[in-house]
């Protein structure tokens, strides 16, 4: 449709965040880490990134390419990486996450080549 045609990195990203969204079952990645339940997470983490966020920054138009949505991307999973502990389920997670995210990030930059 027209939309797309008008703002095809628009619509990109957004199907890419479904997908993502979609993989995240435990749902650990949508919103951002509740400071008031984790409160030494800024003491690690000095830049926080999650789904939703990403979403906000979409609708912004704050991404201009693949490449810039992908750091955002490689943000939330590192910080994950970087805070729990390898035998936790949140860090299971994060691997998960990195795995199935990459591909299919990687993905649309080959599909999307111009866009990136
Ligand atoms: C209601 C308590 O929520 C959490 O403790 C919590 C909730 C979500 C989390 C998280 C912790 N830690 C993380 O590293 C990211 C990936 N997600």
């Amino acid at each position: 449709c027209l939309w797309f045609e008008l703002r095809p990195l628009e619509s990109v990203l957004r199907t890419l965040l479904e997908a993502l969204k979609a993989r995240d079952t435990n749902d650990v990645f949508g919103q951002p880490v509740n400071i008031k339940e984790v409160p030494d997470y800024l003491d690690i983490v000095s830049h926080p990134m999650d789904l939703s966020t990403m979403e906000a920054k979409l609708e912004r138009r704050e991404y201009e390419t693949i490449g810039a949505f992908e750091a955002d991307f490689n943000l939330m999973v590192n910080n994950c990486l970087a805070y729990n502990r390898k035998d936790t389920m949140f860090y299971r997670a994060g691997v998960r996450m990195r795995e199935q995210g990459n591909t299919l990030i990687e993905q649309a930059r080959k599909d999307y080549p111009d866009l990136d």
